[in-house]
């Protein structure tokens, strides 16, 4: 996937200036930088969240395999089980463990019997590692569970649909370090199916589960390479400003 020449702009305010950035295949990449850059916005893009805030208007590009995601002839709730997104703050449906994995690939049409769907939600759940935590309660809220779970679960929901790349705007930021850390291991193993966008505050958070760091600053993309780069060599002074603390 990638961005060529993005601008936001929300009402006369612009938030994203000329960005160009590729996302690859299997990689984690992590955006970051200081409060207000843009860098929710600029993942916002990537699956048309911001189709939903009025004012909000993106030019430029953004392709999606061959697909420019912007196109006119896009359907906007296939293009989102394509591109999967796990906010914030977890937020399960009021709805049982079983029906918040089964949603998405219902609504899709992604399996024809009831055998079938119970497989992919099974194995959804599996590879959001919460599988054991949970089969023997599958009818019971998924508002039930602790908030590390419950975001395991929107996990399991955004991958249920089998979407090529998966958005994550500060997963862990509701989380104590224990959830926080089974969430990063579940980022690693997740990398082999699926390509990641991270937002993240930290960058030990950053340093950890990303091959790529991309870097924001006053809504423009400053530098992006290699995570290690990034964090030991980085070639612009601004970024080594951000990773000493100096800004943001
Ligand atoms: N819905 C909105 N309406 C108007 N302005 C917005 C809206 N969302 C974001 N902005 C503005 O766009 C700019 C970029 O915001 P964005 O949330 O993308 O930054 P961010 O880097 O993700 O910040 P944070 O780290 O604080 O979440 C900010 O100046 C913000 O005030």
């Amino acid at each position: 996937m990638s961005g060529n020449g993005v601008n936001v702009f929300y009402g006369e305010k612009q938030a994203l200036f000329d960005v160009d950035l590729n996302i690859y295949e299997n990689q984690v990449i992590s955006l970051i930088g200081p409060s207000g850059c843009g860098k929710s916005t600029f993942l916002r893009c990537l699956n048309r969240m911001n189709d939903t805030i009025d004012v909000c208007k993106v030019t430029g590009k953004i392709v999606l395999d061959e697909d420019d995601i912007y196109d006119k002839n896009i359907d906007v709730v296939e293009l989102r089980a394509r591109v999967g997104m796990v906010f914030q703050k977890p937020n399960p449906f009021p709805k049982s463990i079983y029906e918040n994995v089964a949603y998405g690939p219902r609504i899709h049409g992604m399996t024809r019997t009831k055998d079938e769907l119970d497989d992919l939600v099974t194995s959804s759940l599996r590879r959001a590692g919460l599988w054991e935590e949970v089969k023997d309660r599958l009818d019971q809220p998924g508002t039930g569970l602790s908030g590390g779970q419950q975001q395991r679960l929107c996990i399991a929901r955004a991958i249920a649909t089998q979407p090529e790349v998966l958005l994550m705007d500060e997963p862990c930021s509701a989380l104590d370090p224990i959830a926080t850390a089974i969430i990063e291991e579940l980022i690693d193993e997740l990398r082999a199916n699926f390509t990641i966008v991270i937002v993240t505050h930290s960058m030990q958070q950053a340093a950890r589960v990303s091959q790529k760091t991309a870097f924001f600053h006053l809504g423009k993309l400053i530098e992006e390479g290699p995570t290690d780069q990034i964090f030991t060599n980085p070639i612009n002074k601004k970024t080594q400003d951000y990773i000493t603390g100096r800004i943001g």
